[in-house]
């Protein structure tokens, strides 16, 4: 992270602490209520600029045998901590992802994932992520990511007509 940072202002409109926060897109495989396949995490804004979620282990998450995939953790990192930008503006979108996997994490177990920024410097937002089982004193999973802001509609423009909620985009709602 680099040394000069801006200064962070919670947004005027965000949520509030303890607020559910609203998904990136209805069919986020991430925080969609309506991905038929997803991971339908419910975020909450935290304090100072920090989202929880809480993710139920099941059984088709599984990776190795009784415990969760790699990929559906750092999918789950990715919108979590996705979601902090949020707290403080425009949306932004994934540049970089790095995930510690410190212990195995067992179906059946529900995952306790708390995403914080920890800077910004122009459009760039740094961001840890930790994971742990109930006791926060024992993460099981790290990250650190690096989000940039974008205009949302210049971003999606080109690609919003394979969106599953195409024909509502296109229409101009709903709003991302
Ligand atoms: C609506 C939001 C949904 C969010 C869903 C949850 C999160 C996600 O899963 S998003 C999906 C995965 N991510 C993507 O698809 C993003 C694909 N990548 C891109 O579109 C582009 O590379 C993008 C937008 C990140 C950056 O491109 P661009 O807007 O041209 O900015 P660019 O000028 O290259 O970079 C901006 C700054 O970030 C830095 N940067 C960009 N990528 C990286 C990187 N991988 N590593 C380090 N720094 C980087 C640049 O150096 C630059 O820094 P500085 O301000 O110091 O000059």
């Amino acid at each position: 992270m680099p040394d000069e940072l801006d200064v962070l202002e919670r947004h005027p409109k965000t949520s509030e602490p303890g607020e559910l926060m609203r998904p990136h897109n209805m069919t986020c495989f991430g925080c969609g209520p309506e991905s038929p396949h997803g991971l339908h995490l419910e975020m909450y804004a935290g304090e100072g600029f920090s989202v929880d979620a809480k993710m139920p282990v099941q059984q088709w998450m599984e990776g190795g045998p009784g415990v969760i995939h790699g990929g559906i953790l750092s999918s789950a990192f990715d919108d979590v901590m996705g979601m902090t930008p949020r707290l403080i503006g425009p949306a932004a979108v994934t540049a970089h992802l790095q995930v510690d996997f410190l212990q195995p994490i067992p179906v059946g177990k529900t995952l306790h994932l708390h995403a914080e920024i920890l800077g910004k410097q122009r459009r760039k937002i740094y961001v840890e992520g930790v994971a742990h089982l109930g006791d926060p004193d024992r993460p099981v999973a790290r990250a650190n990511g690096l989000f940039v802001q974008i205009d949302v509609r210049a971003h999606f423009a080109d690609h919003v007509e394979n969106s599953a909620k195409a024909a509502e985009y296109l229409g101009g709602k709903p709003q991302l």
